[in-house]
């Protein structure tokens, strides 16, 4: 599904400033797989999701998707594969707007523009109900501004809005980093059962060590722009979160000899 080869993105290049955020990066990624990727500050996680999504494009090597090479690809032509979440949870949802027209517009997203009038009862019925799986409540407040939302429901909402079209690949920033415990895990729960129920091929970066052995089925690690350890399946399911923690040391040890 995602095959990244041998690619690399320095920013500031020839500056004071210059760093290597990728490094002859290889990783290839199967169709439904799930990937907690992980790495101390710095070492190049967002950049790779930023890279998979073509937020620019890399100095050296190739991205394929879906058996399409997308290496030279702007990013909004990448967007109709892609669902993003971000970590902060006011972006991509539109604070002035209620629910009901925030999940409309993502609903109509990448319709012919004729389409494009309003949603039907049933369309409004069936989104209402996706929205209840949640258990957050706001089936019922189909007509209240995003703005009043707590940051737990508009990660939700936001969550719904980027896999309402189903897109092959969720791309997802430390996306309930910002959220408290009980959101975090409901916002977690239903991300998992979406990827699984669609069958999305997806990316979550994050810091919590409980999560990135918890959710996917697949862990990478991430070390100054490379991979430095990559485990899938039942390798991945034996980890505790205290293994994590000890490859980390490890790493950090290696790192300053
Ligand atoms: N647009 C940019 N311009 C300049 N430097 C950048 C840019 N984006 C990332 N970097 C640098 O690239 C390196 C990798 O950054 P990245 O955000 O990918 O790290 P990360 O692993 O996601 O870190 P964190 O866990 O702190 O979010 C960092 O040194 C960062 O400062």
């Amino acid at each position: 599904m995602i095959s990244i080869s041998k690619f690399s993105k320095t920013f500031g290049r020839g500056t004071p400033n210059e760093v290597a955020a990728l490094n002859s990066v290889d990783i290839d990624i199967k169709t439904a797989e799930f990937v907690s990727l992980i790495g101390s500050n710095g070492s190049g996680k967002s950049t790779l999701l930023n890279a998979i999504a073509g937020s620019f494009l890399g100095d050296a090597g190739k991205i394929i998707i879906d058996n399409v090479d997308v290496t030279s690809w702007q990013e909004y032509k990448r967007a109709k594969f892609l669902g993003r979440v971000f970590q902060n949870p006011y972006l991509g949802t539109a604070s002035s707007m209620t629910i009901a027209e925030n999940l409309q517009l993502a609903y109509l997203r990448g319709q012919p523009k004729q389409f494009r009038i309003g949603l039907t009862q049933h369309q409004r019925k069936h989104l209402q109900e996706r929205i209840a799986e949640f258990g957050m409540g706001l089936e019922n407040r189909m007509d209240t501004p995003i703005g009043l939302l707590s940051g737990g429901q508009r990660q939700a909402l936001t969550l719904l809005m980027a896999t309402l079209h189903r897109p092959k690949i969720l791309l997802l920033d430390e996306h309930t980093a910002a959220l408290d415990p009980a959101s975090a895990e409901q916002v977690l729960y239903m991300t998992e059962k979406i990827i699984a129920i669609y069958g999305l091929t997806a990316l979550m970066v994050t810091h919590s060590m409980e999560q990135a052995v918890g959710f996917g089925n697949r862990l990478i690690m991430m070390n100054q722009g490379k991979v430095a350890w990559d485990v899938s399946n039942d390798e991945k399911y034996c980890l505790t979160a205290d293994d994590l923690v000890t490859k980390f040391r490890d790493m950090h040890v290696q790192i300053s000899l």
